[in-house]
Formats: structure tokens, C-alpha cells, sequence
């Protein structure tokens, strides 16, 4: 007998952990979202096994109900579910990047008999979108969750279990004490990338040479700024008292460096960027996941227009998704080599098989 799995909002996070519970054969994965468009996406591509926009029947027989939309319409979700007809016992999850308002917020909404227990996948993408999805996404990650006090600890390992699939390290927390260290790890770290991407943008009104010579350090540490307007909006909305008291503390801490600058305290600016240096070198890597170009296929083509065309073209024509695209090199009258990145191993294969048999020369590295 199969288990029903809703999936509320098929994008970036909801699709990767659809395509994740669904190497279980016993699960059957229903979405839902507002787009039709994207539940066509996600139906074509094997994401999941149903699609609906009516969300009573994306939650009538499930077991379990992912809420896998941008914070702000976890509420009213909350609130349209709490009216529905559900399965008795059945789990409802979030996956929203802050926990404690949503958490506080279900609690007071959700009749009982609905165990309610927030959820964050600490593993993402400035990518949006079911396009962007992988059944890797969240391996060797942290996923956080924050039960109710009154959670029974059934519903607790029934979903720890389901979410082994996703071969993220499962951890139970307090979810004002998760928003408090994500908000310095994650949250303001975004806002810092978009004030820094913000100055050089206005410096480079007056000088176009920011832009230019913006590359190497620039760019890896604002590649986040590239994130989601939207859902960073409601992040900063909903994590506001940790983020305002986070950015008082970084005010002092720049004016702190900043004033051994103007008196050119040079042993304690040494010592500033020595204590940071030892911190960062000691942060944990993580192995794998899909922060790494896992899926990658390199393809010579000749340099002449056209060639990435009929290469995506081929690829689009079979179904085969690409989650990323990349000119590695091109000169002038040299051969260029094209690096795709795929979902998973079997579309790696099935683009490889692909361009082979139209004659390109296709290899993967490691
Ligand atoms: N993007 C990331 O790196 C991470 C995001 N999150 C959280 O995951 C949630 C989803 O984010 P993403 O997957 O990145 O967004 P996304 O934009 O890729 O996907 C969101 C999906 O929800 C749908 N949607 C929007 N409003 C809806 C509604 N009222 N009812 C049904 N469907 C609706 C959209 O059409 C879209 O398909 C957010 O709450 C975010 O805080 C958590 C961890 C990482
Ligand atoms: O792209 C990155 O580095 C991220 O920071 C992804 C991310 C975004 C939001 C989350 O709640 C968790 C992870």
C-alpha cells in the first residue's frame, strides 16, 4: 500500500524533496501550487506522480503535508488547511527559513489531531524553481526541525524517517534558538551581500570600471546577493528582532576595526583578520551536495554560432533537464569546451548517450 505525500508549493525546495521521497516506491507524491505551468513542469519531468491547484484534493488522503512555499503564504496555508478534510494523524511540515512565528502561528491555528512540526532544510540555491530541484540538494545538510511541545514523538520519527531520503543530517531544535543562529549565518549574511553589491553599484554610476574589475573575491562573497528578492523579503520580515539586534552587534564590530584603521593599529588589524582566518579555516566542510558540480558533463564544440543552440535544443527535445550551463572556454577559432550540469545521474546519462550519438565529444571529470 502506498503512501500519499502533498507537496504544497513545487519549486526549488518542494521539488527537491518530491524527486528525494520518490526513489521510495511506495510513496505517491501529489503537488499542488498556483501555477499550473509549474505543476506541468514538475508532472513532465517525473518530479512528482499528481498535480492540482485545488488543494483539498492535494491533501485529502495525505499522510504527510510539505508547505514548501515562501514564508508569507505559509500562513494563510495554515489557515485554509486548519478548514480542510485531512487524514487522521497526519503530519504537516514546513520548510520555511524562519520558525518561530510560523511555528507559534500553526500551533494557535491547526485543530488538534494535526501534528504540526516546522521543518528547514539548511541547504538551498539562489535558484528558484522546480527547474533548479535535485534529489541531492539537501545530502550531508543539516535539516532543522522544531516540533511543538506537544508534539507526540511518533510523529517526530515518523517524519525523521521519511526524510531520510533526503540524506540530510536531521536535528531537533528550539525554534527561536534556530532563528537566532540562522538570522547570523544565513539571514544577515544575505543582507550584507546586497549592501555590498548595492554600493559598488552606485560607486559604478559614476565610474564603470567597479564593475569591471569586481570579479574574484567580489563575486564569491556576493554570489548569494543573486537569491530571491521575494523570499528574502519575508525572511527579514518574519526573523526582524534577531536581524535588527544581529546588525547593531556588526555596526560595532565594523566601528571597532574601523577606528584601529584611523589609528593605524597595525598589530590589531593583523590580529582581526588572524582571529576570523582561524574560525573560517575551522568551519566544517560540508562533503557533497548540490553546492558541488556533481552532475557535470563537458562537451567540446567547435566555436561557431549555433552549436549551444542545438546542443540545448537536443537535450530539450528528449526531456532532459539541465540545471546549469557554462562556456568554460572560447577563443577564436579554437575549440570551446561547454559544461552542463544535471539534476541526476540518470539524465547525465541520458544527455551523454545523447550527444555521443550526434557525434560530440562528451566527457566527465573524477
Ligand atoms: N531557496 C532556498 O535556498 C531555500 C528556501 N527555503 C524555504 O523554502 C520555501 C520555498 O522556497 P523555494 O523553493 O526556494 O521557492 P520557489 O520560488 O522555487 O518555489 C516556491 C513555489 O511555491 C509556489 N507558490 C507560491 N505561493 C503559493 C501558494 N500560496 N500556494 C501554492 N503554491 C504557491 C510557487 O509558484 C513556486 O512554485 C521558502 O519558504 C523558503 O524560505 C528553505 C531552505 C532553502
Ligand atoms: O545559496 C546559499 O548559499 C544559501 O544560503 C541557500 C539557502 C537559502 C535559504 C535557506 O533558508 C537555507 C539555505
Amino acid at each position: 500500500m502506498s503512501t500519499t505525500v502533498a507537496i504544497l508549493g513545487v519549486g526549488l525546495i518542494g521539488g527537491s524533496i518530491a524527486l528525494a521521497l520518490r526513489q521510495n516506491p511506495q510513496i505517491r507524491i501529489v503537488g499542488f501550487d498556483l501555477r499550473q505551468d509549474y505543476l506541468d513542469k514538475a508532472l513532465n519531468t517525473g518530479v512528482i506522480h499528481a498535480a492540482t491547484t485545488d488543494l483539498q484534493t492535494a491533501v485529502r488522503e495525505a499522510k504527510v503535508i510539505f508547505i514548501a512555499t515562501p514564508v508569507e503564504t505559509i500562513y494563510p496555508l495554515i489557515d485554509q488547511l486548519s478548514e480542510l478534510s485531512l487524514a487522521p494523524d497526519v503530519i504537516v511540515t514546513d520548510v520555511g527559513s524562519i520558525k518561530s512565528k510560523v511555528v507559534a502561528y500553526a500551533q494557535q491555528r491547526l485543530p488538534q489531531g494535526v501534528q504540526f512540526i516546522g521543518g528547514h532544510p539548511m541547504a538551498g540555491s539562489h535558484k528558484s524553481g522546480v527547474e533548479a530541484a535535485s534529489d541531492r540538494l539537501f545530502e550531508n545538510a543539516y535539516y532543522v526541525l522544531t516540533p511543538l511541545a506537544g508534539t507526540p514523538q511518533d510523529g517526530v520519527e515518523r517524519l525523521t524517517s521519511l526524510l531520510t531520503a533526503t540524506r540530510a543530517k536531521i536535528v531537533v531544535m528550539d525554534p527561536d534558538e534556530h532563528d537566532q543562529i540562522v538570522g547570523a549565518v544565513s539571514h544577515f549574511p544575505h543582507i550584507m551581500a546586497a549592501v555590498l553589491v548595492n554600493q559598488v553599484a552606485r560607486f559604478n554610476d559614476q565610474n564603470e570600471w567597479y564593475k569591471r574589475l569586481a570579479a574574484g573575491g567580489f563575486r564569491d562573497i556576493t554570489r548569494i546577493a543573486s537569491s530571491s528578492p521575494r523570499m528574502w523579503r519575508d525572511i527579514l520580515l518574519n526573523n526582524k528582532h534577531h536581524l535588527l539586534k544581529i546588525a547593531a552587534d556588526w555596526r560595532n564590530a565594523l566601528d571597532e576595526i574601523m577606528a584601529k584603521v584611523e589609528t593605524a593599529d597595525r598589530e590589531q588589524i593583523e590580529e582581526f583578520f588572524r582571529q576570523a582566518r582561524d574560525f573560517r579555516d575551522g568551519l566544517p566542510e560540508r562533503q557533497k551536495g548540490a553546492m558541488q558540480p556533481l552532475y557535470d558533463l563537458y562537451i567540446d564544440i567547435p566555436d561557431h554560432p549555433g552549436e549551444i543552440g542545438r546542443i540545448t535544443t537536443l537535450l530539450g527535445a528528449k526531456q532532459i533537464n539541465i540545471t546549469n550551463i557554462r562556456i568554460l572556454e572560447t577563443r577564436e577559432d579554437v575549440m570551446g569546451v561547454l559544461r552542463i550540469t544535471f539534476r541526476n545521474q540518470q539524465e547525465l546519462e541520458k544527455g551523454e548517450e545523447l550527444l555521443r550519438y550526434f557525434d560530440y565529444n562528451v566527457y566527465t571529470l573524477g
